[in-house]
């Protein structure tokens, strides 16, 4: 059950204070035993959070269970406000396609969509996703996150003749355009070297806080299993330390 009025109800920003707060959450895929049991996850707007754990710890889980594609076994999972709990999947999908961008590891650029028509993307699909930018500003902005990107000379080409650098600049501006509230980052430099990968997530970093300075405060939650990555954000987290399904019986029990 969803509307527009519960939608724009919660979604107000003076009622928005934690991006992402999980208490006492539980999944399982089907009857298997738990991928997660998280006690407390709290993360403040406009945090830019580093959450790294071992491959197979959780870490895509618990992204599905932030942006809504997944929905806990118990618990409580409050999302910009929403709880999505008990929110229905089309309220959840909604929230994700009018408030959240996401950079996947492979980048999920459509291949037959052109450069600008990828960036313009999310807009398309949730006109929502526009209620920060003045009416006919759209284009403008395109143009903007190009230029900021060093995109500006390939708005016209497929993302197939683009290299794998420009590909991730594409899905950074696809993923910023319409100034989302909360942003989410799975693994997305897991095919670069060292020296890219920082330059990636310098450049991520430097347009979460230039959009700051706008007035649009973007949370980040960044996902990796490389520790290297680490120093570039205001805080850490281990999956290992706040999932209770990965500890030992012993550990359990202290925690
Ligand atoms: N659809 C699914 N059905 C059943 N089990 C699943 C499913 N997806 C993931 N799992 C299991 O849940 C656990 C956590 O998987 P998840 O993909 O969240 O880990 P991850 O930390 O993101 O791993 P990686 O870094 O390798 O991507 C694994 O044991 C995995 O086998």
């Amino acid at each position: 059950m969803s509307s527009d009025a519960e939608l724009q109800g919660d979604l107000s920003p003076s009622r928005v204070r934690d991006a992402v707060l999980l208490r006492d959450v539980v999944f399982r895929y089907g009857k298997r035993e738990p991928v997660l049991r998280i006690p407390e996850l709290r993360i403040g707007l406009g945090e830019s959070v580093f959450l790294y754990g071992p491959s197979g710890s959780g870490k895509s889980t618990l992204l599905s269970l932030v942006a809504g594609v997944l929905q806990s076994t118990a618990g409580t999972v409050q999302v910009l406000d929403q709880a999505f709990d008990k929110a229905s999947a089309a309220t959840r999908d909604r929230v994700r396609g009018s408030r959240m961008g996401y950079v996947f590891q492979s980048f999920n650029l459509i291949p037959y969509l052109s450069v600008r028509q990828n960036i313009l993307l999310p807009c398309e699909l949730y006109r929502e996703r526009l209620r920060h930018m003045r009416e006919g500003s759209l284009h403008a902005e395109v143009e903007r996150l190009a230029q900021r990107l060093d995109i500006s000379a390939l708005l016209d080409e497929r993302p197939s003749t683009l290299s794998v650098g420009q590909q991730q600049r594409v899905a950074i501006a696809r993923a910023l355009i319409g100034y989302p509230a909360l942003l989410i980052a799975d693994e997305p430099t897991s095919s670069l070297d060292a020296n890219r990968r920082d330059e990636f997530v310098a450049l991520l970093l430097e347009m979460v806080e230039e959009a700051r300075q706008q007035g649009n405060a973007t949370t980040l939650l960044y996902v990796s299993h490389d520790m290297g990555l680490a120093s570039h954000f205001s805080r850490t987290l281990s999956l290992s330390e706040i999932n209770q399904a990965s500890q030992p019986e012993g550990g359990r029990a202290a925690a």
